[in-house]
């Protein structure tokens, strides 16, 4: 496994030393060390099976897990769920996430209210509507949607709706991003449209982001490190050109050229 991780503590971005989960007898993730440094894309990759979404429940605190995990340099490992999204663990959801009815402002003001989805719809009908929250307003324009705002999430294109979910997890302080699965349900072109965003967000000096996709394509061309995970083990941590070439990451995925693989 080639990996450039330093020893010393880093000021931002997610860290995980020795993460390890247990099914029973089945090690779904086996003493995993992993970094995402702030301004980084980072791809978490590997077949069916393999442990990605363990390694996101871990961390998200769904999961019991042993090892730790640090964010912003807080360990945060013994923290429940909504303490980790309280210190900037944002996620977005494979699927579902949004209220297809709501507006797309509203979508995003569902995330701004300790009481979710029953207080926005009590400002609806009640008399507490508000202005816009500015942060909504900053989440949307990062996004890309600003002008948005008051079309349904329903009417907008599968692409944009999952751009409001990135919004969404944006939206209060995020220290870092963890996109699952970004890409299902996109083409090709939609998917590298989406990855651009996300670049963009980034560059601009938007949180680190952990990148779980099964498009190939998507994830070799848009990170800056990329991680394998085989049965549960890391089998490669390096750069995305050192991936494609990696004869354990290669045996992984077949021997099929890594550019037309779809784990
Ligand atoms: N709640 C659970 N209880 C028992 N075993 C589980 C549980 N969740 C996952 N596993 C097992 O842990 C291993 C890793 O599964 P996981 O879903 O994390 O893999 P994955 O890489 O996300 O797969 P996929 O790409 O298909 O989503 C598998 O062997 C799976 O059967």
């Amino acid at each position: 496994m080639s990996t450039d991780q330093k020893s010393t503590p880093r000021s931002g971005g997610l860290r995980t030393t020795g993460l390890t989960v247990r099914y029973g007898g089945n090690v779904a993730n086996e003493n995993i060390d992993l970094e995402v440094l702030p301004g980084q894309i980072v791809g978490l990759i590997g077949p069916n099976g393999a442990g990605k979404t363990t390694f996101v429940d871990a961390v998200t605190g769904f999961t019991p897990a042993e090892g730790t995990v640090e964010l912003a340099g807080e360990r945060i490992d013994a923290m429940r769920p909504h303490l980790r999204r309280r210190r900037g663990l944002s996620r977005t959801w494979q699927a579902g996430e949004l209220f297809g009815n709501l507006t797309v402002e509203q979508n995003v003001v569902v995330a701004t209210r300790p009481g979710g989805l029953g207080t926005v719809v009590r400002d609806l009908f009640g008399r507490r509507r508000q202005e816009t929250d500015p942060r909504v307003a900053k989440a949307l324009q990062t996004v890309g949607l600003a002008g948005f705002e008051q079309k349904l999430a329903r009417d907008l294109a599968l692409g944009q709706q999952k751009l409001v979910g990135v919004a969404r997890a944006l939206v209060g302080r995020c220290e870092l991003l963890l996109l699952d699965e970004p890409a299902a349900g996109l083409d090709s072109s939609e998917s590298m449209e989406f990855a651009d965003r996300m670049r963009t967000i980034v560059d601009d000096g938007g949180p680190g982001v952990l990148l779980i996709d099964h498009d190939m394509s998507l994830v070799l061309s848009v990170c800056d490190r990329v991680y394998v995970l085989e049965f549960g083990k890391l089998i490669f941590a390096g750069t995305p050109e050192e991936a494609r070439t990696d004869p354990a990451v290669v045996a992984a995925y077949l021997g099929v050229p890594m550019e037309n693989t779809d784990a």
